[in-house]
């Protein structure tokens, strides 16, 4: 029984809602399979230290690894420590020679010296050059990328490098917890304060005439490799350097590769210095928090029989200071111990950009396991042709990459300084030219996302990954705050991901040729299919008030038997999720906050995004990555802008808020007027409470943007986001008057005719009452 004031809307409303509701449905469906067997994975580094307390080389190191696989949903309750009993567990303990464990390169990646402070780079470098690690002196290297080739940054690095040789030993007598300075020294003005202000002193003039950071693109600040502490090198490109003397200038090939073009640097250059066969890579707005971080790595590389199920070891991203319940719906708690724990299950986390710990082998794109039969084929002469073509021209690079793939274990080089001209060569922005690099060799090239892409491209090769949860966590990073930095992050990330689906990079393609697991296939979709919820989303958003301005429904009436259908789903679910966040230990308000900034970025930055690509896609425009800002707390105290509320949604004129807005005020709008047709028009053809729910719980999750129309300064929505927020609400509203005169004319005209033709009428009728479903209206036209 629809609104028989005529139109046959009601009809439409419903088809629209049953196509929105399978599409969720069917991501219901893809999460459901992602949760369905989590795994966790626990590390035991400490019993090395327990059984060996007096370091009488060679020392021997036990690497403990458990597992604990729980088959259903229901177990994973309650269970934040790995569980004793129930669910099936396994440990596997293995020996270890301490000279054994393996060396590992450390890249820092950097590209804006505004939007990412040098002081935040300095501690993600310091923090990282003081980890506990035997013989860190000469298996342990850290390399910087700087894309935006800032003079400043590299002078603030080599006054880091100056103070690493305090920091580091002191670090390790004291057993230091946190060994990023700024941590350590947030009480206490000490000597980090000086180098704090002659780093931020620096401006780039004087630094250049001081002949700093003029020189050489490839630079070795601290070559030697001492015993105490890791030997750090710094790459700056040859193109950014043009880059800052001739602005924009930057080589087309490294133009649009941004994070995946320097990591590919930083792994040649390291390949030909120090080749460790681990890498690992942090973003510069990290540090280290849990100085065991590489050692519970170890546990997960080395601890299981068969390096296929290790191709690479993601730590979850955690952010210090964060702020309370997670306002902005981006510390993605629940997410990485839901959603990551089941896929953990599957084929192994998604690499995440940022703290994760990489075989070399692996990103070379070799398959796990690549030796014996094949190795004896291969190792001819025609596999340096084959080298050459993969890896390019370098001799050198080609001489280091052979031992990676075949395991054979490569001569250290004490003094790195020896091989800077070789470095150069490989770091040259055009050397990927030709090669293998940026499609089956390391990062690789073609979405704003290069993480979750080269991840996918290592699964595809037929590795596992792990997820390590140390506690503490292993590393800490700064998640965007307010709403435009927040919006464009997911913007960019759902633009990169939505690149991946429908270029050859495809996980549907890797399932079907490659060794891409199918239901690890599944989890890769959800994520990359992101921006298809928007038209979905939006489409449900206007719903509500499409039928309350109408009067019509599309839900049954709360009279109706059928309304506890829709009622007990949005229960069912809504609790669902709301237990997800409990179990994880997170607050109701957390759950809250994410929910509904899932509701506003779906129709904001997904529904861009879902644009940008479609553009991209016709030819019309190019994707930008658009570097998040990382000033917060850590370069000084007087951060907080005047005393306000952080975790307050704050707008700027960006057209990312202008759907949300108009969807704010349409459903402001439609309930006003729906409420007052409930009240004063006629009892026929009023929406049923099922509409009014839906509006207002949309009011409800867009209650930032309610806010920011009567906000002031930052916390107001802009009067030109307002303005064509306001014209696009109208312009649906004025389409929606026009269809309803429309309407009413036939409706008219049936009229008329039901008095010439009263015969005729009256079979209709009578039909109709047969049928007893299609309004009069509907039937006659
Ligand atoms: O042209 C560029 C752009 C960025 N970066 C570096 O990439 C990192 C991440 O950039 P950020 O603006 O902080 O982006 P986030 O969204 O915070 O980063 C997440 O998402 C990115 C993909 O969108 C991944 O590259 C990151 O590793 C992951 O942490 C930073 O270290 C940047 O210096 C470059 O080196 N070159
Ligand atoms: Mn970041």
């Amino acid at each position: 029984e629809h609104g028989d004031d005529g139109g046959g809307g009601g009809g439409a409303a419903w088809r629209v809602a049953f196509v929105c509701e399978a599409w969720f449905t069917f991501v219901w469906l893809l999460n459901m399979n992602a949760k369905w067997s989590p795994v966790r994975f626990d590390t035991y580094p400490e019993n090395l230290a327990e059984r060996w307390p007096s370091p009488s080389p060679p020392r021997l190191v036990v690497l403990g690894i458990r597992a604990a696989l729980r088959p259903s949903i229901s177990t994973l309750s309650g269970a934040r420590r790995p569980r004793t009993n129930g669910g099936y567990s396994f440990d596997v303990v293995l020996w270890y020679r301490i000279d054994e464990l393996p060396a590992v390169d450390m890249f820092v990646t950097t590209a804006d010296p505004v939007l990412e402070p040098p002081v935040v780079t300095v501690n993600t470098v310091l923090s990282l050059l003081a980890v506990d690690y035997p013989g860190a002196g000469e298996k342990l290297a850290c390399y910087v990328s700087d894309d935006g080739c800032s003079p400043v940054t590299y002078y603030a690095l080599r006054e880091a490098a100056g103070f690493a040789r305090m920091w580091v030993p002191f670090c390790r007598r004291h057993g230091v917890a946190v060994r990023a300075p700024f941590r350590y020294f947030a009480s206490t003005p000490d000597e980090y304060d000086k180098l704090v202000h002659r780093i931020e002193d620096a401006d780039e003039t004087t630094v250049l005439r001081q002949g700093g950071g003029d020189g050489e693109f490839t630079d070795f600040m601290d070559a030697k490799r001492r015993n105490d502490h890791p030997a750090i090198v710094k790459v700056i490109w040859d193109n950014s350097k043009n880059d800052r003397i001739g602005e924009g200038e930057k080589s087309p090939t490294h133009q649009h590769h941004y994070k995946a073009g320097a990591m590919n640097v930083l792994t040649r250059v390291s390949a030909v210095m120090t080749n460790a066969p681990i890498m690992l890579n942090m973003d510069c707005d990290m540090f280290v928090n849990n100085p065991r971080a590489v050692l519970h790595a170890m546990c997960l590389l080395l601890g299981f029989d068969d390096e296929a199920n290790s191709g690479f070891v993601q730590a979850p991203q955690r952010f210090y200071d964060a702020l309370k319940d997670d306002p902005f719906g981006n510390q993605m708690e629940c997410f990485f111990k839901r959603f990551t724990s089941g896929v953990q299950g599957l084929q192994g986390a998604f690499y995440a950009g940022t703290g994760c710990f990489h075989r070399r082998k692996a990103v070379y794109g070799v398959p796990p396991n690549f030796n014996g039969a094949e190795r004896e084929d291969t190792i001819g002469s025609s596999s340096y042709k084959e080298l050459r073509t993969r890896f390019g021209n370098s001799e050198e690079l080609n001489e280091s990459a052979k031992n990676i793939i075949w395991d054979l274990p490569s001569k250290p080089v004490m003094d790195i300084s020896t091989r800077i001209e070789v470095a150069k060569a490989v770091s040259a922005c055009n050397y990927d030219i030709g090669t293998c690099w940026g499609q089956e060799v390391g990062w690789v090239y073609g979405s704003l996302t290069e993480d979750i892409l080269t991840g996918q491209r290592i699964h595809a090769t037929g590795w596992r990954s792990v997820l390590m949860e140390t506690d503490p966590p292993a590393f800490m990073g700064s998640a965007p705050i307010g709403g435009p930095a927040c919006l464009t992050q997911f913007k960019r990330w759902a633009t990169g991901l939505f690149e991946i689906i429908i270029s050859r990079n495809n996980p549907i393609l890797a399932t079907m040729f490659m060794r891409l697991k199918f239901r690890q296939c599944l989890a890769y979709l959800i994520v990359h299919g992101w921006p298809l919820r928007a038209p979905f989303e939006l489409c449900y958003g206007l719903l509500g008030p499409y039928c309350l301005l109408t009067n019509q429904s599309f839900l049954p009436k709360a009279s109706e038997d059928g309304f506890s259908i829709p009622l007990a789903l949005f229960i069912s679910y809504n609790t669902y999720n709301f237990m997800e966040y409990m179990v994880c230990g997170l607050s109701a308000r957390a759950w809250w906050n994410n929910h509904r900034m899932q509701r506003i970025v779906s129709v904001s930055a997904w529904a861009l995004a879902f644009l940008i690509v479609l553009l991209k896609t016709l030819g019309l425009s190019e994707t930008v990555f658009e570097v998040t800002g990382k000033d917060k707390s850590i370069s000084d105290d007087d951060g907080n802008t005047d005393g306000a509320d952080p975790g307050r949604f704050t707008f700027d004129s960006s057209p990312v808020f202008i759907p949300v807005t108009a969807l704010a005020m349409l459903n402001i709008v439609a309930i006003n007027i729906g409420a007052w047709g409930a009240v004063f028009g006629t009892s026929e053809g009023v929406p049923g409470a099922g509409e009014f729910m839906c509006c207002g719980w949309l009011v409800l999750c867009f209650f930032p943007f309610v806010r920011g129309l009567v906000g002031k300064g930052s916390y107001g929505i802009p009067w030109s986001v307002k303005l064509k927020a306001s014209l696009l609400v109208a312009m649906r509203q004025t389409l929606w008057a026009l269809k309803g005169c429309f309407v009413k004319l036939l409706n008219h005209t049936i009229k008329a005719n039901k008095l010439l033709n009263f015969r005729q009428q009256l079979l209709n009728y009578v039909s109709i009452r047969q049928i007893n479903t299609t309004p009069v209206s509907n039937f006659k036209l």
